[in-house]
């Protein structure tokens, strides 16, 4: 397999290359070249399998002979040995035909451990193998950073920078990344907001003295790898609930692009999903651009579901190359007058194929913490504000007979003060965290200036 940048002018890589060089030097995104397909008997297949087994199967066909089949399957052995529950990623009934996809088990809490987990595994081979080391930058809106902190500390060939946005992560994000003790992890708090932290990664790949002088990487999902690795759980939990001989539904709560973007490679790949409806906050713009096909920008607004605080969403770029029919040219025009003008408009051909494809709704601050009180009360399941931005838009979007599998983001112990307001319950941290508040912590602020940035990066690596 081979990987293709979405703006069509960077070199073709394998998947180990594209996975170590993050953005593509065009500016664009890696994507494969085809979308590889399974079988109805292959899906029908995973009926009770491991999540591991699953994981392979639905992954080998884009990692191709990177890693042998054995090493394979001893990287998601070590990857996945760190989850808390035997099912990995487990469903949750929360009634008829609605159900809850916990994407929360893994070492920080949140989904990004899946994918994270198992690219620090597979950095780790791959940089040994080739006697490298590497400078991993990364931009969080809270739970990137610390999954990439965890899976990453301690690692001898990595140094990792993560960017945040000072003051707009919850307190438990935020020790998450500020308390690891390590040498090679740093915790920079920018000035600004997440697509500012976003923008300066995009800018460092772009600059390409400062990229190859520090060897840059990326485990954003930039990096095609992260994506993939979330490509798994689309399976097990259709699978679970009778695909391929039955269609299901998702709806998952977004910012990035990259975990719903996963669903939509699930589904060319083979998976009979029906609707996937993309939830927003009041940071709408994906809800917007289905409404009306401006794809505008406006400034990012906090709310307590603070990790889905953005309004550049950087995997948007991946699909919008398949709506385009793969042409390079045509998206690098697009992302070129989003960055420059703020904002670009789909032709009504793109705008069609998008609506065919997904749906969308936007929960406010007010049904956000409605539908965390509602859930607590009804059935017990104490919700995450990103997880309840799913399940409010869900629940418009049910038809009564395809099940509805909404992604259960996060564990709400990340964001206690939004729960305890919203329920009155305060969401414990698991044990082992009992004391992340105790913990000494160490960040440094940083404005959210290029110059200010690769300075300080080059100057704690020695560059
Ligand atoms: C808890 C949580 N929910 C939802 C999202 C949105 O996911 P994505 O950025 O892949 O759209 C994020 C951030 O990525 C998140 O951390
Ligand atoms: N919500 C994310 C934002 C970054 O998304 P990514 O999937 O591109 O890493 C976060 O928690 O940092």
């Amino acid at each position: 397999m081979k990987y293709i940048s979405t703006r069509g002018q960077a070199p073709e890589l394998t998947f180990e290359e594209a996975m170590l060089t993050g953005l593509a030097r065009d500016g664009g995104l890696y994507v494969p070249e085809t979308w590889p397909t399974l079988s109805v008997d292959e899906i029908a297949g995973f009926a009770g399998q491991k999540y591991e087994d699953v994981a392979f199967a639905v992954m080998k066909p884009f990692i191709g002979d990177t890693f042998s089949d054995a090493e394979f399957r001893e990287i998601l052995a070590k990857s996945y040995a760190s989850f808390e529950h035997d099912a990995r990623c487990p469903l949750v009934q929360l009634d008829e035909n609605h159900f809850l996809l916990e994407l929360f088990h893994g070492p920080t809490l949140a989904f990004k451990d899946v994918a994270m987990q198992l690219i620090g595994q597979m950095f780790e081979v791959a940089l040994k193998r080739r006697g490298e080391t590497v400078t991993i930058v990364g931009a969080t809106s809270g739970d990137t950073g610390s999954a990439a902190m965890e899976a990453f500390k301690g690692l001898d060939a990595v140094n990792l920078f993560i960017m945040y946005p000072h003051g707009r992560v919850s307190d438990v994000q935020r020790l998450q990344m500020t308390t690891p003790s390590e040498s090679n992890v740093h915790a920079l708090a920018v000035d600004g907001d997440f697509d500012t932290c976003q923008a300066l990664l995009k800018d460092m790949f772009n600059d390409f003295e400062f990229r190859d002088g520090v060897k840059l990487a990326g485990v954003n999902s930039i990096n095609w790898a992260r994506v993939l690795a979330q490509v798994v759980y689309y399976f097990t939990s259709a699978v679970a609930l009778g695909a391929p001989h039955r269609k299901v539904s998702f709806t998952v709560p977004t910012g990035n692009f990259g975990d719903i973007f996963a669903g939509y490679v699930a589904k060319r790949m083979g998976l009979p999903i029906d609707r996937l409806v993309i939830a927003t906050n009041q940071n709408d713009i994906l809800h917007r651009t289905m409404e009306s096909g401006d794809h505008a920008k406006t400034g990012v607004t906090p709310s307590i579901s603070p990790s889905m605080d953005i309004q550049v969403s950087s995997n948007f770029e991946r699909l919008v190359f398949d709506l385009y029919d793969r042409e390079g040219l045509a998206v690098a025009q697009l992302f070129d007058a989003l960055k420059t003008d703020g904002n670009f408009a789909l032709s009504q051909g793109a705008l069609g194929k998008l609506r065919d494809e997904f749906d969308s709704g936007r929960c406010s601050e007010g049904e956000t913490s409605a539908t965390i009180k509602s859930m607590a009360a009804r059935t017990g399941e104490i919700l995450c504000p990103h997880s309840a931005v799913g399940v409010k838009v869900a629940n418009e979007h049910r038809d009564g007979a395809t099940p509805m599998i909404t992604l259960a983001t996060a564990h709400p112990a990340k964001f206690p003060a939004a729960v305890k307001d919203a329920c009155g319950i305060h969401p414990e941290l698991p044990p082992r965290m009992a004391d992340l508040f105790d913990r000494d912590e160490r960040f440094t602020r940083v404005d959210g200036t290029l110059d200010a940035v690769t300075k300080l990066i080059k100057d704690r690596i020695g560059a």
